[in-house]
């Protein structure tokens, strides 16, 4: 049963409780641009009490120095290996786990911040930015060349999503043999500065529906997010905190690797998603309506 936090005693408690803080971003810090109520105040406290203070993102769009400069630019104290992406989950996974060869490439499906991600990892890549995936021209197979060394396609929330990049990677998925399918992350919306939007799982799915298969999906709740948390710095899961805005991720992200979980009612999650007859199964250890009100422990 998850406790509702509610008496100053009881966030007191909670804050004493773990020294490792790991923060989703999208609706937990911010939508968009906008920052949400005592989201630097909160972090500066956690802070001040020598607390491990982690970002964990499904966001691909940013590399981790980008995002570096995102946290710079709204005022909030942040190190460039605090942040945990998909867009460097996915490319370290490539790089370590897949061990693409070095001889070979990965289509994206993608912003700047997968390609600069991939770019670190040393791993190939065509498509993306690329101009000439990014058109409204009708896309015509006949002008097409496949590019043998294409080993994989990975797909990550695309503001610039189109129907050329969705038949490239679909040629490379059918014709290539054991071209892999990745996805950065599965989110089906986001909540944006002015409401909700269609997230990186929202993007892949034209792709899943075509092919008849499910990708491989990197980010949370998958493991690969927290064995890169793991592979760069230890925690202890027993005084370890996850807390998110999304059930489906965040939480089970948290519950997988053991850690305890607080959800926040400032993103994705609503009341019915946690009481009443459509209740989801996934329960969070801990509920608050939004960060700033790890601030009412005085
Ligand atoms: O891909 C998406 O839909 C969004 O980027 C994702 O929802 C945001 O990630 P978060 O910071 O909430 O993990
Ligand atoms: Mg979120």
């Amino acid at each position: 049963m998850s406790v509702r936090l509610a008496s100053p005693e009881e966030y007191a408690k909670l804050i004493d409780q773990y020294d490792t803080w790991m923060f989703d971003c999208d609706g937990v810090l911010w939508h968009g641009d906008r920052l949400i109520q005592g989201a630097v105040e909160v972090l500066k406290m956690l802070r001040d009490k020598k607390k491990n203070v982690l970002f964990v993102t499904n966001n691909a769009t940013k590399s981790r120095k980008s995002y570096k400069g995102k946290f710079d630019q709204l005022g909030v104290e942040a190190k460039v290996d605090e942040i945990y992406g998909s867009a460097y989950a996915a490319a370290v996974y490539i790089s370590s786990v897949m061990k693409l060869p070095k001889d070979k490439k990965v289509y994206v499906i993608g912003m700047g911040g997968l390609e600069e991600e991939l770019k670190n990892e040393g791993v190939s890549y065509i498509g993306g930015t690329d101009p000439a995936d990014n058109t409204l021209e009708p896309f015509l197979l006949e002008n097409f060349t496949l590019d043998p060394d294409v080993a994989a396609v990975v797909c990550g929330l695309d503001t610039k999503i189109n129907y050329t990049k969705l038949s490239k990677a679909f040629q490379y998925l059918t014709r290539n043999p054991g071209c892999q399918f990745l996805v950065t992350n599965e989110d089906s919306t986001y909540p944006a500065a002015h409401g909700l939007l269609p997230g990186a799982g929202a993007i892949s799915a034209p792709l899943r529906y075509a092919l008849g298969k499910d990708p491989l999906s990197i980010g949370k709740p998958a493991k690969t997010m927290l064995d890169c948390i793991q592979a760069k710095m230890h925690f202890d899961p027993k005084r370890t905190i996850m807390i998110g805005d999304r059930l489906n991720t965040d939480i089970l992200f948290g519950q997988a690797g053991g850690v305890s979980t607080l959800l926040v009612m400032t993103g994705i999650t609503t009341e019915s998603d946690i009481t009443g007859p459509n209740a989801s199964p996934i329960k969070p250890d801990y509920i608050t309506s939004s960060i700033g009100d790890l601030l009412k422990f005085a």
